[in-house]
């Protein structure tokens, strides 16, 4: 006999979570799925167990900057203890989650699953028939395809080293190979990012992340920018990463290689097919209320879906957006405006709203204030080097249009302009606006 309920969810991340929960407060029955931890990505292998990790690093590049400013001693990171810190976060997730869910009346199950029909999949062996389904198997990392693939670890793995390798050599130039990089190299690892574009971290501004590289540089890793991987032989101690540099060949010695090179959804498991629901070069098609085009009984949210940016806000965003449309009927859309992305590099790297090319391309009418500013009191108090900023107002209604910071409390302060962007506040409100003094945001009306 097939169990039934009115939704059975695949995976068990933020977007499951936020869907699930909020179906069965509605009185429906409801299962959660995953192959892995309950816990998804977020807390167990991204967002979470990286900033315990870099709260490490950012004592290391604080102390050295003091150097001479007043703090003496030696700087060192014991990883494993750095390691069991991170462990005391991530290490009660997964019970606490599939708890909750209990107490919730939720069903869990262990296992992947797979489709067999249009309202049908199996699971633990087990048959498991729904009125509706969510698919929120979040990201995979994509498949280099290149040969000695296999001697690469991934997020997960990187998160985990027990013990932190002399050489490694990083995959890719986006936000995990700027993120990790910043951890290893604080911790005492020779780091070298292999990046196949002209420059790093290519969904933040341009001018913002060449000022923010020397830093990165400083704090010894080395970027190799137009660099492609094309290879990986295992050597007597190591590993010889093989790439080329416009057409010339250059190997890298590692004794860890990691994968920081884009992430795509998780979703070639599951026998879409099966169920007849579309994709299309890897991706769902998906209608403006993240319901399959071609099974209406299916929906999908957060990383599986990447309709917005894969982050996790947006994951929470879109359970709630699908739970209010499986109970009540199609009628919310996701609303993707002003969300803002940190890489927490050290110092961070942050950028909400529009790009300034976005903008021209749009042919808005926009003034841009933009300026690297370390003389600056938020910077000069951290003997930071690196603080800047680009932020762009339209003409005609004085609203915030994107806002691009880097160097000190950016993480934060950044918040404040997606609230801007959000809710149509405009330049002169900001200014109007009492901050704190002196902090971060004291700065803002500085910026406009
Ligand atoms: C290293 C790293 C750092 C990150 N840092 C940040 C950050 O600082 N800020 C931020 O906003 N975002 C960050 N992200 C992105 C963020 O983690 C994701 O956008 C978010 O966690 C996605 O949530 P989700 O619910 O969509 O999917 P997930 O949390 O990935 O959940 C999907 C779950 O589905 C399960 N699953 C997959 N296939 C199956 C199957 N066939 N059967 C059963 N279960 C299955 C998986 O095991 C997984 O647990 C980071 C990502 C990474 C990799
Ligand atoms: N702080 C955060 O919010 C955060 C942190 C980590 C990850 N994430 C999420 O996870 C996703 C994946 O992160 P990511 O860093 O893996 O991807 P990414 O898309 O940010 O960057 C991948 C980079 O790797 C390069 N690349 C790909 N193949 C290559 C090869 N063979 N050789 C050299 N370079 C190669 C690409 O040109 C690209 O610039 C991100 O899109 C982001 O949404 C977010």
């Amino acid at each position: 006999m097939p169990d039934t309920y009115d939704l059975v969810v695949i995976g068990a991340g933020t977007a499951a979570r936020v869907a699930a929960m909020r179906v069965r407060k509605a009185g429906k029955s409801v299962a959660v799925i995953d192959c892995r931890p309950y816990g998804g990505t977020c807390a167990l292998r991204g967002c979470d167990p990286k900033k315990m990790l870099r709260h490490g690093a950012a004592v290391i590049d604080d102390a050295r900057r003091m150097r001479s400013n007043g703090v003496v001693g030696k700087d060192c990171i014991d990883w494993r203890e750095l390691m069991a810190f991170k462990r005391t976060f991530t290490d009660p997730v997964p019970g606490k989650h599939e708890r909750s869910y209990h107490e919730a009346g939720v069903d869990t199950y262990h296992g992947p699953a797979r489709f067999t029909g249009a309202n049908s999949l199996v699971v633990e062996g087990k048959t498991l028939v729904g009125g509706h389904f969510l698919v929120a198997s979040g990201a995979e990392p994509v498949p280099l395809g290149l040969p000695g693939e296999e001697h690469v670890i991934d997020n997960e793995a990187f998160l985990a080293i027990e013990s932190l390798p002399r050489r490694i050599v990083i995959v890719g130039g986006g936000y995990i190979a700027a993120e990790f990089s910043t951890i290893a190299a604080n911790a005492g690892a020779q780091v070298t990012i292999l990046q196949r574009g002209p420059r790093m971290l290519t969904g933040f501004d341009p001018d913002l992340v060449g000022w923010l590289m020397p830093r990165l540089r400083d704090a010894g890793i080395d970027v190799q920018l137009d660099t492609e991987v094309e290879a990986i032989d295992k050597t007597g101690d190591g590993f010889s990463v093989r790439a080329s540099t416009g057409g010339v060949s250059k190997s890298f010695a590692a004794d860890l290689i990691v994968h920081a090179a884009g992430r795509r959804p998780a979703l070639e498991a599951l026998d879409l097919d099966a169920a007849g629901i579309a994709h299309e070069r890897g991706r769902l098609t998906l209608n403006e209320h993240l319901q399959s085009v071609s099974n209406p009984a299916v929906y999908a949210a957060g990383d599986a879906a990447q309709m917005g940016p894969p982050l996790t806000p947006v994951s929470s965003h879109d359970g709630k957006v699908v739970a209010g449309n499986m109970l009540e009927g199609n009628h919310l859309r996701p609303d993707y405006r002003g969300i803002p992305s940190v890489a927490f590099t050290l110092p961070p790297i942050a950028s909400v709203g529009l790009s300034e090319a976005e903008a021209r391309e749009r042919g808005l009418r926009f003034r841009v204030k933009s300026n690297l500013v370390p003389n600056w009191y938020s910077a000069r108090q951290a003997a930071e080097p690196v603080y800047g900023f680009k932020v762009m107002v339209d003409e005609g209604d004085d609203r915030v249009l994107g806002a691009h910071l880097v160097g000190p409390h950016v993480d934060e302060v950044i918040n404040l302009f997606a609230l801007a962007i959000r809710h149509g506040l405009t330049a002169d409100d900001l200014k109007s606006t009492m901050f704190a003094y002196p902090s971060g945001a004291s700065d803002i009306g500085y910026m406009l």
